[in-house]
């Protein structure tokens, strides 16, 4: 059975008010438009870029191409142990022991003769094969006889095989992925020019949050603290720190206005209440208000500000998943371009239930690949599946071939319980979508098919 509560539209539908009724403050940004206005923000500025040494370098993206310093293999190597050979078979068993990777031995292999080679070792000019050791046998007279027929070239990777010095091997832009780094080194680089990382500064709102223990007395443990670094890390930000400021407006001018950041990420304050302070600081600090509310649920009253200066402000709701909301619809597009990165490809996705829609707004909402681990709370799975083992049913493909997604319960504002075990957000249009619906799906940036979660 459905709780609404559990599935989060009972508050985002008692929030629709009827438009005469409706204190609206400012025009609401339709949901595309709003990470539109992000993404260009984020690529209208060059961003600064610098060399680093390559143990520096994951996580960062590449600011130029990265084309190879060298031939790779920078010489023709041994692709087996065994026997380097010259001419046809059987061969001699030449004096002066093996050639071993690493050893310069440059004195040419005369015909028919073999010397014994190790994989990843030189191939001495002259000779024409490599015989496997397994495909080699001696007689007792010492000549070396082939096991199997020899064909010229085998088993030796030719100079220049996988790039030639100057060849393209990656365009800019790229992540630097673990594999990048592989590669960067063998190809020559000591070094690698990478975009900077956009400095970011998170500032959490609220006299009711606590660091730790349990809640007491009204006061609840701050849940967007500690998720909200690490996330921006892996969004591609240098996160400077996180500074706790109550509700204290002068504290907050003075962070906004002292800021050295590229983006002030606030949390809470961006309503109406007694004292939500976001919007007043934000006056008085001369900041323009680019995107004020989002038609979006949960996190409809985020914002983005330029402050003055070349710096940005987003401010994100307080409800936890409201503020998940608001990273990935304004947060993420504007970092994204600073950080130097591309847009990742389109994910779409099939919805294998029904999901309830706003009747004007988008929703986002959790959704766990239906062959993931979903421990027990699909929303149809709540309570009722039964299934054992915590794992949705279903084959991972819908009826179109799209991949399935099943939508997951505690998908409410003030719920984070959802999105833990979350794959990514669904984005459900107004009026909502019917089981079997392809929907557009943000991945999280651990999700396994990203490349951005390494530091
Ligand atoms: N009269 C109206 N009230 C509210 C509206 C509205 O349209 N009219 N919108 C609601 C929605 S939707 C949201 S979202 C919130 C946004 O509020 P704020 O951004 O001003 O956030 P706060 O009031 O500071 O906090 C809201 C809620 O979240 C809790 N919170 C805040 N920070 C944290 C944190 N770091 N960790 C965990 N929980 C946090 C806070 O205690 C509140 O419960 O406004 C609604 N109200
Ligand atoms: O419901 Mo509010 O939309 O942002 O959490």
């Amino acid at each position: 059975m459905t709780d609404p509560e559990v599935d989060g539209v009972d508050e985002a539908l008692a929030l629709v008010g009827p438009p005469a009724r409706k204190p609206e403050r400012h025009r609401a940004t339709p949901w595309a438009e709003a990470r539109s206005v992000a993404a260009r923000l984020g690529t209208a500025r060059s961003a600064p870029t610098r060399r680093v040494p390559l143990e520096q370098a994951l996580g960062g993206v590449l600011a130029q191409p990265l084309a190879a310093l060298t031939d790779l293999p920078s010489f023709d190597t041994s692709a087996m142990d065994g026997w380097a050979v010259a001419g046809p078979g059987p061969w001699r068993v030449g004096e002066g022991g093996s050639v071993l990777a690493g050893h310069a031995r440059t004195a040419p292999l005369p015909d028919g003769e073999a010397v014994r080679i190790a994989t990843g070792a030189r191939v001495p000019p002259g000779a024409t094969a490599v015989i496997r050791s397994e495909h080699s046998r001696t007689d007792s007279g010492g000549q070396l006889h082939a096991r199997r027929d020899v064909t010229h070239g085998q088993d030796i990777r030719p100079r220049g095989q996988e790039c030639r010095s100057g060849d393209h091997l990656l365009p800019a832009a790229t992540p630097v992925t673990p594999a990048v780094l592989g590669l960067a080194a063998a190809a020559g680089y000591d070094e690698l020019h990478i975009v900077e990382r956009p400095r970011v500064e998170v500032l959490v709102l609220g006299d009711e949050l606590l660091t730790s223990g349990l809640p007491h007395d009204g006061l609840i443990r701050d849940a967007l603290g500690p998720m909200l670094a690490p996330w921006l890390r892996a969004l591609g930000a240098d996160v400077t720190v996180t500074r706790r400021i109550g509700d204290d407006a002068d504290a907050l001018y003075t962070a906004v206005s002292g800021s050295r950041a590229d983006v002030v990420i606030t949390t809470g304050g961006t309503a109406a209440g007694p004292v939500d302070h976001v919007h007043p600081v934000l006056h008085k600090a001369g900041a323009e208000l680019l995107v004020d509310g989002v038609k979006v649920r949960p996190g409809h009253p985020m914002l983005l500000a330029r402050l003055t200066g070349a710096s940005y402000l987003v401010g994100l709701p307080g409800n936890p998943l409201a503020a998940v909301s608001g990273l990935l619809t304004l947060a993420e597009p504007l970092l994204r371009g600073l950080a130097g990165r591309r847009a990742p490809q389109a994910h779409r996705a099939a919805v294998r239930d029904a999901v309830h829609g706003h009747p004007h707004d988008t929703r986002l909402v959790p959704v766990t690949s239906a062959t993931g681990h979903v421990t027990g709370h699909t929303a149809t799975g709540h309570g009722s599946t039964g299934h054992p083992t915590g794992r949705a049913r279903g084959s991972g493909a819908s009826a179109s071939g799209a991949p399935l997604v099943v939508p997951l319960h505690y998908n409410g504002p003030a719920m984070l319980r959802g999105i833990a075990a979350a794959d990514g957000l669904a984005v459900v249009p107004p009026g909502g979508a019917r089981a079997g619906d392809v929907l557009e799906i943000l991945d999280l940036p651990w999700a396994a098919t990203t490349e951005r979660c390494f530091t």
